[in-house]
């Protein structure tokens, strides 16, 4: 079996940064969304993301960003993929990868069914589908709040873009859940913090060794 792919996401430290790197996570997150704990700016991201050996994808997380705020990220050269986790259509997303010439991921938040089969809008407009636990109406994040959805919500669905599996993922199920859902990429935020923005080395290191053993 090929080894599943990991992103650490939400990363705002070196230190942290280079234990996900060790620990074998495939791709790093940065979150550029001023609500947010883990909020990093586009020369912050520069920073931390220039340590990052190019085999691990770095990338950054927006929320409905416009083009200019688009810019000042993709300006940084540090970044390799864009995660849209706000209400972006397929329609922005494509102008968004057209623009900006880098892979785009489209955070699909999922609450039932039907959300799940709307994701296949986006096939052909992004080069990968994050399904994540649909955040509570006014809830300050649309993401990284440690919520899961019904994982059996993906049971027999052909997924039509490569994607991967968010929300409420922890060391103690992250082998059911990718034992449920079968996903190819898993992605975790709060799963491996001490409070919310304060990741940890020891539980990042514990998440990526309880994968390799699922
Ligand atoms: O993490 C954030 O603060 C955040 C803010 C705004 C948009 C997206 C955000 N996170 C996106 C992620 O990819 C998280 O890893 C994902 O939602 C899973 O989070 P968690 O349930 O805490 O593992």
């Amino acid at each position: 079996m090929s080894r599943l792919a990991i992103k650490i996401c939400g990363l705002s430290t070196p230190e942290t940064v280079g234990a996900a790197v060790r620990a074998g996570a495939s791709h790093l997150g940065f979150v550029h969304f001023p609500k947010s704990p883990r909020h990093v700016e586009a020369d912050h991201m520069r920073a931390l993301a220039a340590s990052v050996p190019a085999h691990v994808g770095r990338v950054a997380v927006v929320v409905d960003a416009d083009d200019a705020e688009l810019a000042r990220i993709v300006g940084t050269e540090a970044i390799s993929a864009l995660q849209l986790h706000g209400k972006e259509s397929p329609e922005r997303s494509a102008a968004i990868r057209a623009r900006f010439g880098l892979p785009v991921w489209k955070a699909i938040s999922v609450k039932s069914r039907a959300d799940i089969d709307g994701a296949s809008a986006y096939a052909g407009a992004v080069d990968r589908l994050l399904f994540d636990a649909k955040t509570p109406d006014g809830a300050a994040l649309p993401g990284g709040m440690g919520l899961r959805f019904d994982w059996r919500l993906l049971r027999g669905v052909a997924v039509p873009a490569p994607w991967g599996l968010s929300g409420g993922l922890s060391t103690a199920n992250v082998c059911e859940a990718i034992s449920e859902t079968g996903a190819p990429l898993i992605d975790i935020s709060s799963g491996v913090e001490d409070a919310p923005g304060i990741k940890s080395v020891d539980k990042i290191m514990a998440f990526c060794k309880a994968v390799s053993a699922c």
